[in-house]
């Protein structure tokens, strides 16, 4: 099966690898067109825009950074909307919020295309493993016609009925994940100052219900101050917003959610936004002076 493949970030390229590493023919294009060098030595061929990839290939596969980079890669000069047409399926596996998705969509159709969103669950390594959790909403014929692909590049696949689905899904998981983070991050922080060793509370934490995988991988980097990005924190704030947003569309009321997203500001704006997540652990440093 022949892909194209738009964004060549950390998601992207160990997607993309994955595909090739599975026999997938796979068409790289990346804004900083440096990038797609490494994947040519994987075996992938170069397109120099995302038109020239749509042209050649009849699925496009996309991982950009957010809203406004899905669609800026789709609506601007020598974007996807210039070549996609009847026979053609684009996928977008970008987190963003459903409006961006809808507007995607309504595009790519009005083109003639198919389009799906596939947001995924799961960070670098899963990507680099094929581990991702798939959450797919949109055209059900892309949907089955990709799923080969899908079943490459992740563990588990869900097709979720009409487009926006997906990102709701998506944002939901994200919220819950990063106000997960920032109470970790204060449990660790408590342990610590509290004079506990936050290394048995790790044990501790591990051997009871509320163990995960989260807490688990990345606790021992935390205790190292270690924030090398699988999952960038300027993301994760950006899912934080786009989840409060969401809340505030359907009146639901997120205090947990809206505290940790102000945490992620902060961080980001102490110049954490391309640390991993996990360094949002750095402001309740920063914020605690007070002793
Ligand atoms: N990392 C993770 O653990 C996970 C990330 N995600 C989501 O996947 C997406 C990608 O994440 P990740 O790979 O980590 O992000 P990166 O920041 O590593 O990569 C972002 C990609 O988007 C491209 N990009 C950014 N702005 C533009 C623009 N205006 N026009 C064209 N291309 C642009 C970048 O190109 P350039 O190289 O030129 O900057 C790069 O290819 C995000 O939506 C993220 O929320 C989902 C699950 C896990
Ligand atoms: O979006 C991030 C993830 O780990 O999932």
């Amino acid at each position: 099966m022949e892909v194209g493949f738009l964004g060549l970030g950390i998601m992207g390229k160990a997607m993309s690898i994955n595909l090739l590493r599975h026999g997938f023919k796979v068409t790289v294009w990346n804004r900083t067109l440096s990038k797609c060098d490494e994947l040519v030595e994987h075996g992938a061929s170069i397109g120099e825009t995302p038109a020239a990839v749509v042209k050649k290939c009849k699925y496009t596969i996309a991982m950009l950074s957010d809203p406004s980079a899905a669609q800026s890669v789709v609506f601007d000069k020598d974007g996807v909307l210039e070549q996609i047409s009847s026979g053609k399926g684009y996928i977008d596996m970008s987190t963003v919020d459903a409006e961006t998705a809808s507007k995607i969509s309504e595009a790519i159709k009005a083109k003639g295309g198919d389009f799906l969103e596939a947001p995924v669950s799961g960070s670098k390594k899963p990507a680099e493993d094929g581990q991702l959790v798939i959450l797919a909403a949109g055209d059900k014929a892309l949907y089955d016609e990709i799923l080969p692909a899908f079943d490459v590049l992740g563990k588990k696949s869900f097709y979720l009925g009409e487009v926006g689905n997906g990102a709701k899904m998506k944002l939901v998981v994200n919220m819950i994940m990063g106000s997960m983070m920032n109470a970790f991050s204060e449990g660790l922080t408590l342990a610590e100052r509290s004079g506990l060793n936050p290394g048995t509370l790790l044990d501790v934490l591990d051997l009871g219900a509320i163990s995960n995988g989260m807490f688990k991988l990345k606790g021992p980097t935390m205790l190292k101050n270690s924030y090398s990005p699988a999952f960038p924190l300027k993301h994760q704030q950006k899912d934080m917003r786009l989840a409060l947003a969401l809340g505030d569309e359907n009146a639901v009321s997120m205090p947990v959610a809206a505290a940790a997203n102000e945490a992620f500001k902060k961080a980001r704006s102490l110049g954490l936004g391309d640390l991993d997540f996990s360094a949002v652990h750095e402001t309740l440093k920063a914020l605690d002076h007070s002793t």
